[in-house]
């Protein structure tokens, strides 16, 4: 699905994560890691919104960097903690990225109904509270067809209700659309509400299995 070569990346000359070859597998991968271990580092990588060493291939084809906008189009990104214009309307954000990533129109009806958001997603951003962003930028990784969909502690700040939501949309995006996940959590998700998970490791700053 992804494939990371010679991957390497340093903050003002600190290597803080060195990942020669890897391939995720199709499906949810869950990446695991100690704080400050890399894990938004990798993601943010993923994603296309910071840069590095070496490359990440969509499908074997796509290059983050040589193919950047069809590679964004299909992959989706949640921010751990997600800031956006503070004067832009949760709604035209929306528009903004639906657009962009080529959504059919009201795509973004079925997921601000299961989220309770219809009564202030018309207010500017500014006004949101920290669970509402998230639930924004939820709401915005999975707009479009995405192959992939990056999300980054994505239960942080939601409240109870809004957990089980969020898995349910994991579930139904699989099944109708094979679209992989690939997540950080230090938080465990429940057992069974979501498809087996292939989980990952960040220490000694690279990525690998665990034993
Ligand atoms: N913008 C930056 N400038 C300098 N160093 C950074 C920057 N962002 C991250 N780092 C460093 O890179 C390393 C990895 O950070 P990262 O945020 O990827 O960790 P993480 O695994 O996501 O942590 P956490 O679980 O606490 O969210 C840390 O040592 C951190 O200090």
């Amino acid at each position: 699905m992804l494939q990371l070569h010679n991957f390497s990346k340093s903050y003002r000359g600190r290597a803080v994560l060195r990942i020669d070859s890897f391939a995720f597998s199709p499906g949810t991968s869950w990446i695991q890691g100690a704080n400050g271990s890399g894990k938004s580092t990798l993601l943010r990588a993923i994603a296309g919104v910071t840069p590095f060493e070496g490359d990440i291939l969509l499908a074997g084809q796509l290059s983050v960097k040589k193919q950047a906008v069809a590679y964004r189009r299909l992959v989706n990104f949640a921010e751990a903690e997600p800031l956006f214009p503070e004067f832009l309307t949760g709604r035209e954000l929306i528009h903004l990225f639906r657009a962009a990533k080529n959504g059919p129109p009201h795509q973004e009806d079925f997921y601000l109904e299961g989220l309770h958001m219809t009564s202030y997603v018309h207010e500017p951003v500014g006004t949101y509270s920290s669970g509402m962003l998230k639930k924004l930028s939820l709401v915005l990784a999975f707009l479009g067809q995405p192959t992939c969909i990056v999300l980054d502690e994505p239960l942080t700040t939601l409240d109870a209700a809004a957990i089980p939501v969020l898995c349910s949309w994991m579930v139904r995006q699989q099944a109708q659309q094979g679209t992989s996940f690939l997540l950080s959590s230090h938080q465990a998700f429940a057992a069974g509400s979501l498809p087996a998970m292939q989980q990952l490791l960040i220490e000694h700053a690279t990525l690998h299995y665990p034993e």
